[in-house]
């Protein structure tokens, strides 16, 4: 069975978002995920995952303006600037709290705009750079159009190529079994093609987003594969629990 981690952006949101740390630890994950650290002090956060004694897997560089609309800002050339200070902010984050990977977001752009796609790789590429220097792990993840209308990275093929054509030994694929199912279907086949590539990976059930076992896949059989594929990072429980987080929780034990 894989190693799971909650991902507190959408799990244990019966509570302050501080005191789902002791929440997932106590219903029995060894690892949290999070889209973003940034409303409040490295320091704190890191005390709460210490004081929690879990492991942290991974969490987002700052995405912009979120509220606004924004969804990262990599793919964005008039804000060229901006990028560069959230990766600052993103290593001193990852840093202090102790994350192995960082996710960069794309931003809202047309994904057939050559600007856009430009700029994209240039910054994914001081990404690499600065976060290798840092000791961390860089991811990009496709995200399907359902739920991010207009994102620029919306194809796993593309994504797999922008990390196979860079080929920096700490920049990998987050492989969001959601958005593929959604996207592409063919889970199976494209985690076996990918697997070389994916330094994360996440779950939820489609086409609800709530508990893994409860949607249209075979997630038993996708798990039996993760570990087959010898994987040995952990599967974020990115999904939006159908009830109380702790009440869904059963099907973690049922696999
Ligand atoms: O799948 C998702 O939505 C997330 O993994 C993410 O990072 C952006 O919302
Ligand atoms: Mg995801």
């Amino acid at each position: 069975m894989p190693k799971f981690a909650a991902n507190l952006s959408m799990m244990f949101n019966e509570r302050p978002f501080l005191e789902r740390f002791a929440a997932a630890a106590t219903a029995g994950f060894s690892a949290v995920e999070y889209l973003f650290p940034y409303d409040y002090p490295a320091e704190v956060v890191a005390e709460k995952l210490r004081d929690a004694g879990l492991n942290q897997a991974l969490f987002n560089m700052p995405p912009g303006d979120w509220a606004g609309g924004d969804r990262g800002l990599a793919s964005l050339s008039d804000r060229r600037e901006e990028f560069e200070s959230s990766l600052v902010k993103a290593i001193a984050y990852g840093k202090a709290i102790g994350t192995p990977l960082l996710h960069m977001m794309a931003g809202i752009a047309p994904a057939d705009d050559p600007t856009a796609a430009s700029c994209y790789v240039d910054n994914l590429k001081k990404a690499a750079d600065a976060t290798a220097e840092a000791g961390i792990g860089l991811v990009i993840e496709p995200i399907n159009k359902r739920d991010m209308p207009g994102y620029f990275l919306n194809d796993f093929n593309r994504a797999f190529d922008l990390v196979a054509d860079l080929d920096r030994p700490n920049v990998s694929l987050q492989f969001d079994i959601y958005h593929r199912q959604i996207m592409h279907g063919d889970v199976i086949t494209a985690l076996r093609q990918m697997a070389p590539r994916i330094g994360h990976i996440q779950i939820a059930a489609v086409p609800t987003r709530h508990e893994p076992m409860t949607g249209e896949l075979n997630d038993r059989m996708i798990f039996e594969e993760i570990d087959a594929l010898g994987y040995q990072g952990y599967v974020g429980c990115e999904y939006r629990p159908a009830g109380v987080t702790e009440d869904g929780l059963g099907w973690m034990s049922s696999i």
